[in-house]
């Protein structure tokens, strides 16, 4: 907790002196001596069967029972900045969102910033630490998890990042993918789950391209390649502050926040979802918020790869009902300035081809897809005159080359199917969200419902032409 939250002796003073807080308690429930002094021998990783993680939206406690992982024990993340502050943004006007939160300068020197929701083991830490391959562009890391978002005087979207720590995602993060990140863990970084090596350094798969011939696996056994699973847990994880990232934002714990020019969703989709696209509106950025879905990652249960819903990336962390969420949302975006209020996106890094490879190369060439984003802002504000977007049935999606793919080595026919959105597998899509639409009631949003049919309209527009 010391290295995911900020601790001050004058939390203390205010609390002492009667200020509102959220009273927590986390105890792995697994006493080395019982009340009956029964005693039981330590192990590497203590908890119990019976596993309780409760919040109480109303009353703001939480009781956290029985398990160690880091989602359920550090309490100040999830548990709090999620799904307690969910429901106090919902009583106050402001948000509080599964997302990563960066600042991108332009060649010209213009800063803007972009706070972006991706399901657990999405690609929120890889993008906040991007590297950008495009010459002239700047990345800086503001946060890698969670964004507490609140208009401000000017009908402008303020955003701050409430934790001082990463919780990330060890496996798939290496030289190659994200350099920043391994930078980040050379010292003070709590390993859990990971493999060892002999020489009693971490490793886990994705660290480097040549796997080490022995391992301690993060259960403890003798490892080899030749053992065919991996050497450490699929979510096993790191922990480190957050002052140790090269890229990290001189400004990122200023108080007064900065001030969001863009929101972007994301999920796990290997079909249908093209690599990105624009809202037409506030409301249909919202609807492309309800309706985030993602293939099942290690950091959630049930089967790796099954398609789940997952609005805003919420679901496992919203403090209340879901389709209140939505309704929220569509509240604050009337209060913020049409004219500055952010634009929304969703992108897709995961689409794949018949080959069942990738066809976006991800990571560091995500800035591309940023530029293209940034740009668009720019061209909502007059700052850039020229087109850059044209209209499809899911949003705007970039025209001719204004996605920069310069130097790219894409396969033959990948930016088309990147792009592709086939009308008729899209009303397989629409069909679905009607249906996760109605596990909700009458609760969803009239805006989203006109959403769903503006958008079969526009795949029957496609049908037709
Ligand atoms: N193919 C591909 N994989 C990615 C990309 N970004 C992240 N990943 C992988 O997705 C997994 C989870 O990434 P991470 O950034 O830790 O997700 P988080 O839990 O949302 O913060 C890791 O295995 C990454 O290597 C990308 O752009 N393309
Ligand atoms: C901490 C978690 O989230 P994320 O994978 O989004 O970092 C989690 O899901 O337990
Ligand atoms: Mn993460």
């Amino acid at each position: 907790m010391l290295t995911m939250t900020r601790v001050n002796p004058e939390v203390l003073r205010r609390v002492a002196a009667g200020e509102e807080f959220v009273p927590c308690v986390h105890s792995v429930g697994a006493p080395l001596v019982a009340a009956d002094g029964t005693r039981t021998d330590d192990v590497p990783w203590p908890c119990n069967d019976l596993k309780y993680i409760v919040q109480f939206p109303q009353s703001r406690e939480i009781w956290s029972y029985g398990s160690g992982y880091g989602g359920n024990a550090l309490l100040g993340k999830k548990c709090f900045a999620l799904r307690i502050a969910s429901a106090m943004a919902r009583d106050e006007g402001w948000l509080a969102e599964h997302m990563l939160l960066i600042r991108i300068t332009t060649p010209e020197g213009r800063p803007y910033h972009v706070a972006a929701a991706f399901p657990s083991a999405c690609g929120k830490t890889n993008l906040a630490m991007l590297q950008p391959t495009l010459p002239g562009w700047k990345v800086e890391t503001l946060g890698d998890d969670i964004v507490w978002m609140k208009p401000d005087d000017d009908g402008r979207l303020r955003a701050i990042n409430p934790e001082a720590g990463f919780f990330g995602v060890a496996p798939g993060t290496g030289e190659a993918t994200n350099p920043v990140a391994v930078e980040t863990l050379r010292q003070d970084v709590i390993f859990t789950n990971v493999a060892l090596t002999d020489d009693g350094d971490v490793w886990w798969e994705g660290l480097t391209d040549e796997v080490p011939e022995h391992l301690v696996d993060w259960q403890g056994n003798d490892w080899t390649p030749a053992d065919g699973r991996p050497a450490a847990h699929p979510n096993s994880r790191f922990t480190v502050a957050a002052a140790q990232c090269p890229t990290i934002a001189d400004d990122w714990e200023t108080p007064e926040g900065v001030t969001v020019d863009a929101i972007v969703f994301g999920g796990r989709r290997a079909t249908n979802v093209p690599l990105v696209a624009q809202a037409y509106s506030w409301a249909h950025g919202v609807f492309l918020g309800a309706t985030v879905s993602s293939e099942r990652t290690a950091a959630a249960e049930g089967k790796v790869g099954e398609l789940r819903r997952d609005p805003f990336a919420m679901l496992p962390f919203a403090g209340y009902n879901m389709a209140d969420h939505w309704a929220h949302w569509l509240r604050v975006g009337d209060t913020l300035d049409p004219d500055t209020r952010p634009t929304m996106f969703q992108v897709n890094w995961f689409r794949r081809g018949a080959d069942g490879s990738f066809l976006w190369p991800g990571f560091g060439e995500n800035a591309r897809v940023l530029a293209w984003m940034v740009r668009q802002v720019e061209r909502s504000r007059a700052v850039r005159l020229d087109r850059g977007a044209r209209p499809s049935p899911v949003g705007l999606v970039p025209d001719g080359d204004a996605l920069d793919t310069t130097g790219l080595d894409l396969a033959e026919g990948a930016l088309d199917e990147l792009f592709a959105v086939d009308p008729e597998r899209w009303k397989g899509e629409c069909d679905l969200t009607e249906q996760f639409f109605a596990t909700f009631d009458e609760r969803v949003p009239t805006a989203l419902r006109e959403q769903l049919q503006h958008l079969r309209d526009r795949l029957d527009d496609e049908r037709l032409s």
